[in-house]
């Protein structure tokens, strides 16, 4: 299959086109096992997609895309990648307990194990004080924790997270961040999006997306120091700027009465 040993994510020329557009353009990129990768990008840069791509929900992929070795979707990945998505997918009838028990059931985990394998997702997110609660009566946050308590019970070996930040608090967010540290230093390896730029320095490793292509593909201390920058967030414009310049039909080269009030 000619993966480079050890890439846990390799995508080369990986192109998706929904309606007319395309959405992703030419990816290529590695992820190296065992690490926090960050997915990082506006809204509407492709994030999505390319998660979706990677779990292989995503119609009309093209290129290669190899997941853990094998084409991601193929159907032995799917006990080996946990994928937890921008909304929740619990049941509101049901306790978080009983949530993570069902999803237990479900993905075959032998009864005598069962109480002790949801007890320890439920530590793992921090919620062993709302065990008890109907997944109805928890708060956004809390809700999306019993969704990643679930894609932890059958210790994926690729974690995807879609904007699993989104709406916490900041002392939740930092014990979430320590949490996928943990997992990753276990050697789950990582992949989580995010739109907030000041969430790259929790990452290892960064994918810089925009309008479906990749900007750049690193460290954050490497980005930073290639563009003379102090934070992520300014070696994400110094890049974009750079790629404007490299691209005479970029809005930013048009008159200056055209971008006027246009830009995004
Ligand atoms: N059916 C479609 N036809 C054409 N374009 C589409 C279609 N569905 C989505 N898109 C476009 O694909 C692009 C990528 O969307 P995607 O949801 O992957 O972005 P994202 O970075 O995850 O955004 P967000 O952070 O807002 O969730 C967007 O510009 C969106 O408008």
């Amino acid at each position: 299959m000619n993966n480079p040993p050890g890439a846990a994510i390799r995508a080369r020329h990986l192109t998706v086109v929904r309606g007319t557009r395309r959405v992703l353009d030419a990816l290529s990129f590695d992820v190296a096992p065992g690490t926090v990768t960050g997915l990082l990008g506006p809204s509407g840069s492709g994030k999505s997609t390319l998660i979706r791509a990677v779990v292989g929900t995503q119609a009309k992929v093209t290129g290669t895309l190899d997941v853990l070795g094998r084409p991601a979707g193929s159907a032995s990945l799917r006990s080996r990648v946990g994928y937890v998505t921008q909304s929740p997918s619990v049941y509101g009838d049901l306790t978080a307990r009983q949530n993570l028990d069902y999803y237990a059931a479900v993905l075959g985990i032998p009864r005598a194990e069962r109480a002790a394998a949801v007890t320890q997702a439920l530590t793992d997110v921090d919620l062993t004080s709302h065990a008890d609660d109907l997944a109805a009566n928890l708060s956004g946050g809390q809700a999306s924790r019993v969704s990643l308590a679930v894609a932890l019970l059958g210790t994926p070996e690729l974690l995807v997270l879609d904007e699993p930040t989104v709406g916490l608090d900041p002392a939740l967010r930092r014990d979430l961040w320590n949490l996928f540290h943990r997992l990753a230093s276990r050697g789950t390896t990582l992949l989580i999006s995010s739109h907030v730029m000041d969430e790259a320095d929790r990452c290892e490793h960064l994918l810089l997306l925009r309008e479906g292509t990749l900007l750049a593909a690193d460290t954050p201390r490497a980005l930073r120091e290639t563009t003379g920058s102090d934070t992520v967030e300014e070696a994400f414009l110094a890049l974009v700027d750079a790629a404007r310049a490299g691209d005479p039909g970029d809005p930013a080269h048009r008159p200056a009465t055209h971008t006027e009030g246009g830009a995004s």
